[in-house]
């Protein structure tokens, strides 16, 4: 296995397409603006014209998009996935979206002879170019073990958690988590400024105790210096969050940390941050003195 096919060249897509091209894989990428295809042509990439000319050329195809909305449409479209997916050939997913999407994916790739691995990823753009992520896979076992060696270059540990809609429940769980302790690390930040704190000297004292965790030592001291650079887009997040409020409401999972949390991304988003870091939730706080 080493021809593989690659649609979505976002932050994680290109990293993640370079690793592959980088560790003894033939890349073939496809991605809505072509301009991110091109850059890649000097690192020995090879480009297909669209997401059916990818599938045709290759037997394992990986995706990489935004949100739902572009999982489907890159599938379902015109000169979309399943226009050359046949019997042989496999579809990987993944990007982060909800059950019902990654269900409807699977179901059409299969109605072709295809066969269909959702696997979202934990880890965002620095694991992702070092090779680092947590792949959480669900789906077709027989793709899962003949995706091992692509899996090996681009995480440290991957996981097959059984039916399609296991590996998209727990990465929006995952990420419900992060957004929740994103904002109480934004709220404490500005608490402790307002009170005469050193927000350095609380990040410290947070590294050293049980709460300590590599994402507030990582995105603490840029968040300190109101600086965000986009590493996990904030309007990714905020799908996150809505996504799993989704999947509490079909629970009937209460969630009101969560629910505070989504809110405070989607003023962040109507105040324009939502292409920055995730991160710039803090201005939601910041900017109420
Ligand atoms: N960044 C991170 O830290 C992590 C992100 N994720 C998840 O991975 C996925 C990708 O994230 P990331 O790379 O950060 O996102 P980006 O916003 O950087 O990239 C999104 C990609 O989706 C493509 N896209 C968007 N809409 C459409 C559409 N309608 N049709 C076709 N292509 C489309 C974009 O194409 P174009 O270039 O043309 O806009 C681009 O290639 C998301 O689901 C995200 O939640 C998971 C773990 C970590
Ligand atoms: O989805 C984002 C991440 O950091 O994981």
């Amino acid at each position: 296995m080493n021809e593989v096919g690659f649609l979505g060249l976002g932050i994680m897509g290109k990293a993640m397409a370079m690793n592959l091209q980088n560790n003894g894989f033939n890349v073939t990428v496809w991605n809505r603006s072509q301009s991110k295809c091109d850059e890649l042509v000097k690192h020995g990439i090879s480009i297909g014209e669209s997401p059916a000319a990818v599938i045709g050329k290759c037997k394992y195809t990986i995706a990489m998009l935004s949100d739902p909305e572009a999982a489907l449409s890159v599938v379902f479209g015109k000169a979309g996935v399943l226009e050359e997916i046949c019997n042989g050939k496999g579809y990987i997913d993944m990007s982060t979206v909800d059950a019902e999407t990654s269900k409807k994916i699977s179901e059409a790739i299969k109605s072709k002879g295809g066969c269909f691995l959702e696997a979202p990823v934990s880890g965002s753009k620095k694991p992702a170019e070092d090779g680092q992520l947590i792949i959480l896979a669900a789906g077709e076992k027989a793709l899962y073990d003949e995706m091992l060696p692509a899996f090996n270059v681009l995480g440290k540990k991957s996981y097959f958690l059984g039916l399609v809609g296991n590996g998209a429940k727990m990465k929006i769980v995952v990420n419900m988590i992060m957004g929740s302790m994103m904002n109480a690390l934004s709220e404490g930040l500005e608490l402790a400024d307002r009170s005469g704190l050193d927000c350095h000297e609380l990040l410290d004292v947070l590294d050293l105790g049980a709460i300590a965790n590599p994402m507030f030592k990582l995105k603490g001291p840029a968040m300190i210096k109101n600086s965000y650079p986009p590493a996990f887009p904030l309007k990714h997040q905020q799908k996150d969050m809505r996504l799993a409020l989704a999947l509490g409401d079909q629970n009937a999972i209460s969630m009101p940390v969560a629910a505070a949390a989504n809110e405070a991304f989607k003023k962040a988003r109507s105040m324009g941050f939502g292409d920055l870091d995730f991160s710039a939730v803090h201005e939601s706080v910041r900017r109420y003195k």
